[in-house]
């Protein structure tokens, strides 16, 4: 491919020359594409446009709304709204899904998003960003059009037709998968265009980094706690090597880290809250970012199985994550094996 190939050609070779996707999702990729590019315009605003600080409410998971928050809600709201082939979406932000009114009453896809990752970034000027999801609307019979449903959405994060996510940080850079590998994409400011800069991108096997929030420490299980004991003690450790840590509390900049030059990113169940499975959202963050590591060759798990394969039971379902270069990933699942046949897992990790 050239150097200079856009978003539009790439897609139209998946539809064309790859036959990875139908036009009807091309045209959605493009749809979500531009609202991030309108997202990274009030991003870049900043304290000039009055986008920082609070918005003074709640999610239906308890946390603060921060207004880029809601602001990222409603821009993808309206640009899907009338410009993709979708029945409904479901957001971190919104309590329920939004069906979309009229417009494609066959809406044959399903948008899901996480609008504006690494919210306690957002004040602070550090790198935040856009995750999103796409699955396909089952519909047995075609000639019988149900009302969208919740249930619709609780699908498996194997059966995804598109994810990616946009990160707003030192460049603006869109990185997607429709099953064909990853693609990078960086936003051209002067143009307004997406330029694929990186195709086919590989995570490295291998690595001498991890991401985890360390000050929880005290709280994680067994397995965790050893795998991480295991690389701070460097090359006098069992691990034979030293190892370096980064944690950016912005899901999308460590993961984009991740795929740019290896490691593994790890917000695993701890104690503080044992009935909650994890922090991290299955549907909005694990799944679309599970998917897009496992297109780059890594691994994606909760410690006990591939975070692609679980069964959804609601909406804002959390999850354990364990994700990034396969080997590092592997060694934790042996980590969880291990310890699972000398005590048996929590309950909530069932
Ligand atoms: O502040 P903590 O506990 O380290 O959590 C950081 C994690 O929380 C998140 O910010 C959660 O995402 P939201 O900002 O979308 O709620 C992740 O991006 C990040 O990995
Ligand atoms: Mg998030
Ligand atoms: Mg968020």
């Amino acid at each position: 491919m050239s150097p200079r190939t856009s978003l539009t050609r790439y897609l139209i070779e998946q539809q064309r020359v790859h036959g990875s996707i139908p036009p009807e999702l091309r045209l959605l990729i493009e749809v979500v594409a531009r609202a991030c590019k309108r997202i990274a315009i009030s991003v870049n605003k900043g304290a000039l446009g009055e986008v920082l600080g609070s918005a003074g409410s709640e999610n239906v998971q308890g946390e603060v709304q921060k207004k880029l928050d809601l602001i990222a809600n409603e821009v993808l709201i309206e640009a899907n709204e009338w410009g993709g082939h979708l029945a409904a979406m479901a957001s971190e932000e919104m309590d329920g899904i939004y069906a979309v009114p009229n417009r494609y009453p066959k809406g044959e896809y399903l948008l899901l998003f996480d609008p504006l990752d690494g919210s306690s970034n957002i004040d602070v000027n550090v790198s935040i960003g856009t995750i999103f999801s796409v699955l396909r609307r089952h519909n047995d019979d075609p000639l019988r059009i149900e009302p969208v449903a919740e249930s619709d959405f609780l699908q498996p994060g194997a059966q995804q037709v598109a994810a990616g996510y946009c990160i707003y940080g030192p460049q603006t850079t869109l990185v997607l998968t429709v099953g064909n590998g990853v693609a990078l994409f960086t936003l051209e400011r002067e143009q307004g265009s997406w330029v694929l800069t990186q195709d086919g991108v590989q995570i490295p096997p291998e690595t001498k980094e991890f991401a985890i929030n360390m000050s929880n420490m005290r709280h994680w299980d067994a397995p965790v706690r050893r795998y991480i004991d295991e690389c701070l003690q460097g090359r006098e450790g069992p691990r034979g090597k030293d190892f370096n840590m980064r944690w950016v509390a912005s899901m999308v900049a460590d993961v984009h880290r991740i795929l740019c030059r290896g490691g593994v990113f790890l917000y695993p169940w701890d104690k503080r809250e044992p009935d909650k499975p994890g922090k991290l959202r299955l549907l909005y963050e694990a799944n679309p970012m599970g998917w897009i590591v496992e297109q780059a060759g890594g691994a994606a798990s909760t410690g006990r199985g591939r975070i692609l394969d679980l069964v959804p039971h609601s909406l804002h379902q959390r999850v354990s994550v364990i994700l990034g270069s396969r080997n590092e990933v592997e060694r934790i699942e042996r980590c969880h094996l291990e310890h699972a046949t000398a005590a048996p897992p929590p309950v909530t990790l069932a």
